[in-house]
């Protein structure tokens, strides 16, 4: 059998591989190091059969556990995090010991936070199974758990030894989470790699089709804007900040939705909210403004949000990592593959904004 993967590197001070392709997850063990006795597998409900095949292929060579965790956003909380811990600590897990993160986004991001956090840190192999895991999620050492006050509010950067993204997992996910995870590959073009955005207008039903070249290739872009960014700026002191394109209001959307909007939902519409913030300082053309909403509509991702809720939506913002004492600051674009940070714009400028994607 012929190996058409593709290694991806992050380089750095914490340096490893995405490994891209099919029939890829043999892969994982190349994380795992020689002094790895056992393994703890967190996965969700949904990828239960799949996670214990993957226990099997481990077993002649490690203890393997299986972590089962609630599905989705309900995995990112502090209650499921213990539950880890707990597992690990019963099972007298030590430092020589390793965590695989098994799922989306939600996983991983979990997942990474329990090796963050076991004894300080322990071996983490992130396998994204959702395509928002293989170009954003599982790449980068981003980890963390939701709070009441909103998302991602607590975690820790904190490095895989390898991601292994493996595309034949991609064929049980339905439609939605594919087109939802498009929001994160759109991002990636209007930041940095505008090929992105020629692959999905040129034609978005091959682009979309996860068994396509197209695909392939959109994955692979997507991947390499963002180890190229996080080789660069691991811990967000500056540059990394651009991932956050569509975030700060994509985030209070999540949050304002209590989590029933997928994460690529409200970062589509986060998109086009700091596109039209770009656009009324006068820093990007309409067009650009209008490629947003042409390429994510095509997507069926959404573009606007209910007029009543600005006021909700701004008190959660405030909270936004991103915010310097009370300063709220958006990566907005100057152009295509030319973001910026826009600091303290006045609360005016901001409702105008939102009027303009206000339902
Ligand atoms: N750390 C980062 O840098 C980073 C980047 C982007 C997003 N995120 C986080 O990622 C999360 C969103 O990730 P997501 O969109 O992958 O959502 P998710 O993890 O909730 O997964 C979406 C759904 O797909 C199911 N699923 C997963 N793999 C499947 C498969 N192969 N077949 C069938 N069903 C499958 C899951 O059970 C779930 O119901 C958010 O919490 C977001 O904050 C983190
Ligand atoms: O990796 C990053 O940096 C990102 O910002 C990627 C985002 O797509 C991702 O959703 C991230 O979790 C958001 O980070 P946060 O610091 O705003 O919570
Ligand atoms: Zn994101």
């Amino acid at each position: 059998m012929t190996d058409d993967s593709t290694a991806i590197p992050v380089t750095g001070d914490t340096a490893y591989d995405i490994v891209v392709g099919r029939g890829v997850l043999d892969r994982v063990g190349d994380g795992l190091g020689p002094g790895v006795k056992k393994v703890l597998v967190v996965h969700p409900p949904t990828l239960a059969v799949l996670a214990a095949e993957l226990r099997e292929q481990l077993l002649d060579r490690y203890e393997v556990l299986l972590a089962e965790i609630p599905d989705a956003e309900a995995g990112k909380r502090v209650e499921v995090a213990a539950f880890c811990w707990q597992v690990m600590g019963q099972a007298d897990f030590t430092r020589t010991d390793a965590v695989i993160g098994f799922g989306g986004g939600a996983v991983t991001d979990l997942a990474g936070f329990v090796a963050a956090t076991w004894l300080r840190g322990v071996t983490l192999v992130q396998v994204p199974t959702t395509l928002l895991g293989m170009v954003d999620a599982a790449v980068g050492g981003k980890t963390g758990i939701n709070t009441n006050e909103g998302k991602n509010l607590v975690g820790a950067f904190y490095p895989p030894s390898i991601v292994v993204a493996d595309l034949d997992l991609l064929t049980s996910l339905p439609r939605n989470e594919i087109l939802a995870g498009f929001a994160e590959v759109v991002k990636a073009g209007f930041i940095s790699e505008p090929e992105i955005l020629d692959i999905i207008e040129a034609d978005v039903d091959r682009a979309t089709d996860p068994t396509s070249d197209e695909f392939r290739r959109l994955i692979e872009l997507s991947i390499g804007v963002k180890a190229r960014v996080v080789s660069t700026d691991f811990k967000e002191a500056g540059l990394r900040e651009i991932l956050n394109y569509g975030h700060t209001l994509g985030h209070a959307i999540e949050h304002a939705e209590r989590y029933q909007w997928r994460h690529g939902a409200a970062v589509s519409v986060g998109m086009v909210y700091a596109a039209e913030l770009s656009r009324l300082t006068g820093s990007l053309p309409d067009a650009v403004v209008d490629r947003h909403r042409d390429i994510l509509t095509s997507l069926t991702l959404p573009t606007s949000y209910p007029a009543g809720r600005w006021q909700t939506l701004l008190a959660t913002m405030q909270r936004d990592k991103k915010s310097r004492g009370g300063m709220l600051r958006f990566i907005v674009l100057d152009d295509i593959a030319r973001p910026s940070v826009l600091q303290g714009p006045e609360t005016a400028l901001l409702f105008a904004a939102y009027q303009e994607i206000a339902s």
